[in-house]
């Protein structure tokens, strides 16, 4: 494996409020990399540092060999980052599938579209193919002609994951994929995480569930108040002194129940 992302010394603070401490982790080519912490660790916001929603007060952060701290996040996504978020609004008057090719025109430019050239129309008809494909895995065919606001909380997750993967990233980022998706579809999402991973497709994802993260990911890293207190496989995470205090500090009993 190669390294793809490298977070060094990253820090962010809100006001009074150090909500990074020289954060530094590294995620490999093809890894799919667990982000754990307790409420309010600091994780979303170490997220949309990496993707340029927020900007880090300092550190480095590299993503394919070059430097994307403090870029916006419009050429973060086009060198190869995209994300989800872990409470998508979606807008009330799109379908399903409206939504998804808004995702592809934003990542190639709505200029080709509007003006009707001959590279405009079949990047149209690819991004189609594509949608319809993304709709398919991710189990949302059913529902592609539907206003988007009117989607489940789990479905909105699942369509959130189609529009991040109409740009082809090589890095995708799940804010807690799991929350709110129905039991039945757990097992299928995981599967069409673990095929996105062969496809070449690295992941970092924040998730409660330790189901699915036991599943799921070759390495886990903990926040705790801002820092990085573990980089474990999943099923050390039990034993590992850091990990139980970040969350026994949290008063539960026990790992999996704090989780
Ligand atoms: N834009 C912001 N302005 C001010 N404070 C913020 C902002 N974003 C996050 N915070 C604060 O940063 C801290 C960490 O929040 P963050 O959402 O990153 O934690 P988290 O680990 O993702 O929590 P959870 O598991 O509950 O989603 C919290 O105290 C939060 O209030």
């Amino acid at each position: 494996m190669s390294r793809l992302l490298e977070v060094a010394d990253v820090s962010k603070a809100f006001g009074g409020n150090q909500v990074l401490t020289s954060v530094s982790f590294t995620l490999e080519k093809g890894e799919i990399l667990g982000l754990l912490g307790p409420n309010g660790s600091g994780k979303s916001t170490l997220l949309n540092t990496i993707s340029g929603f927020t900007r880090p007060d300092g550190g480095s952060i590299t993503f394919d060999g070059r430097s994307i701290a403090s870029q916006p996040s419009h050429r973060i996504i086009q060198a190869g980052i995209a994300r989800t978020f872990q409470l998508p609004v979606m807008p009330e008057k799109m379908s399903v599938m409206e939504v998804v090719m808004t995702a592809g025109t934003r990542q190639h430019g709505l200029f080709n579209g509007l003006l009707g050239l001959a590279s405009g129309r079949k990047a149209e008809q690819e991004d189609r193919a594509r949608a319809r494909e993304l709709l398919d895995i991710l189990l949302l065919t059913k529902v592609k002609d539907l206003p988007a606001a009117a989607l489940s909380g789990g479905q909105k997750k699942l369509l959130g994951i189609a529009c991040a993967l109409m740009g082809k990233p090589t890095l995708l980022m799940l804010d807690e994929p799991m929350a709110g998706v129905h039991p039945k579809l757990r097992q299928e999402l995981v599967e069409t995480l673990v095929n996105l991973s062969h496809q070449g497709i690295s992941l970092l994802v924040i998730e409660h569930d330790m189901h699915f993260i036991n599943t799921l990911c070759q390495r886990c890293i903990v926040l705790d108040r801002g820092q990085i207190v573990a980089s474990c496989r999943p099923d050390e995470l039990a034993q590992n002194q850091q990990v139980l205090e970040a969350y026994l500090g949290h008063s539960t009993a026990t790992l999996q129940e704090a989780v």
